[in-house]
């Protein structure tokens, strides 16, 4: 089993240090927090990684090595045969490619419109093959699986500033926000991060956020009483207020987690996104230290247009990381490379169907194999 989430200790060591004694709802969280392993850190060829990826510039030009793919470790294989299969409409068109038998003109320019059509964005395609180009020439690569193997480790080094665990631990409670645009996936993804969070032994409590849709509230509700958690939940309430009672009620309950659940907007709809912008900042008023995380879920099938969602809310609310859903039957896997390509954020978790386990800690080197399968 690997950690889903990362585990810290407060920065300040606190008086009370044993967690969670007052009255919640089950089993209270007892272990002490340790520093977890982290997501992905069972993952392969991180070294690999390091190595190619020291070369790039290098004045002195020395050949690289062609890095093979390694095989995932043990406990991702299932999780890989998920992402594989999800990305396979990506993979298929990208890894085409590569099915000649040599290395010309004609297959560089088809990787690039392969990776336009992933939708991996025009500042990322034109790294990616400049890269391919310059790294398979100095190591002297003269076939095409062996230059697809070159740019999965190319892929992997671009994708790697975005693997980062989500950290929990630090602050009682850690208060999430999560946004989005209508249907992106947040309310599933929250009840998803839920279930794993109590699986970890965390306490958690939940708030219904989206005061307008009483379907929205009623499926948080739902994930609520599946994971016994706590939910504040107001109808026809300012979101603002809602968001306020929830952050005070984690802190005098001293829950390990507060999950902030907003309505869907899309970020041309300037009065809804000051909406957001209020949301965080009265978190602040309830806690000066929240909220710790502001995620974005995106819908990965949606590719180039979530890219500008990432920008759009960024630059409104700030964002500590995001959740890419819906990455199952795409077609648009190479969102990602635009992503980290234009707008560097965390990607803590990503979803390859709407079961509990087909939500995933990201891991740049699978993901890059997985869209070159
Ligand atoms: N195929 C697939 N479906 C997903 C995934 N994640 C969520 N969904 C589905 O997407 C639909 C919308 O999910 P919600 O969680 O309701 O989305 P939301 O962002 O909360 O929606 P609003 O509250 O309307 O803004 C649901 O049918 C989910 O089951 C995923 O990774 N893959």
């Amino acid at each position: 089993m690997f950690s889903f989430f990362k585990k810290k200790t407060p920065a300040i060591a606190p008086v009370a240090a044993a967690p969670v004694v007052d009255v919640p709802p089950q089993a209270p969280a007892q272990t002490p927090p340790v520093t977890g392993v982290g997501p992905g850190s069972g993952a392969p060829g991180l070294s690999v990684t390091a190595a190619t990826g020291s070369l790039i510039g290098s004045v002195l030009a020395a050949p690289i090595g062609v890095p093979s793919t390694p095989a995932p470790a043990p406990e991702r294989q299932g999780w890989m045969a998920k992402l594989r299969a999800g990305l396979g409409k990506t993979a298929s068109s990208l890894s085409g490619v590569f099915g000649g038998s040599k290395i010309d003109e004609a297959l560089y320019e088809e990787l690039e419109s392969a990776l336009l059509m992933a939708d991996a964005g025009v500042s990322a395609t034109q790294f990616l093959t400049d890269t391919l180009r310059k790294k398979a020439k100095s190591a002297g690569v003269d076939n095409p699986v062996a230059l697809k193997n070159l740019l999965i480790s190319i892929v992997a080094d671009l994708l790697q500033p975005l693997q980062k665990p989500l950290v929990i631990g630090q602050h009682t409670p850690t208060v999430i926000m999560v946004a989005g645009v209508n249907g992106a996936g947040k309310t599933t993804s929250i009840g998803k991060l839920t279930r794993h969070l109590a699986e970890d032994g965390a306490s958690v409590l939940l708030a219904a956020a989206d005061t307008f849709r009483a379907a929205a509230r009623e499926q948080l509700s739902v994930w609520a009483d599946r994971n016994t958690v706590e939910i504040i939940s107001q109808a026809g309430a300012d979101p603002a207020a809602v968001s306020f009672d929830a952050v005070s009620a984690g802190k005098a309950r001293r829950k390990d987690v507060v999950l902030i659940d907003t309505a869907g907007r899309l970020p041309t709809q300037l009065h809804l996104m000051e909406e957001l912008k209020k949301i965080k900042r009265v978190i602040q008023k309830a806690d000066g230290t929240a909220p710790h995380e502001v995620l974005l879920v995106i819908d990965g099938n949606t590719g180039q247009n979530a890219v500008s969602q990432v920008k759009q809310f960024d630059d409104a609310l700030g964002l500590t990381g995001l959740i890419v859903t819906k990455l199952d039957g795409t077609a648009k896997g190479g969102v990602l490379a635009a992503i980290a390509r234009e707008r560097p954020i965390p990607v803590y978790f990503i979803g390859v169907g709407e079961q509990l386990n087909e939500l995933e800690t990201f891991n740049a080197r699978e993901f890059a194999q997985a869209l070159l399968a």
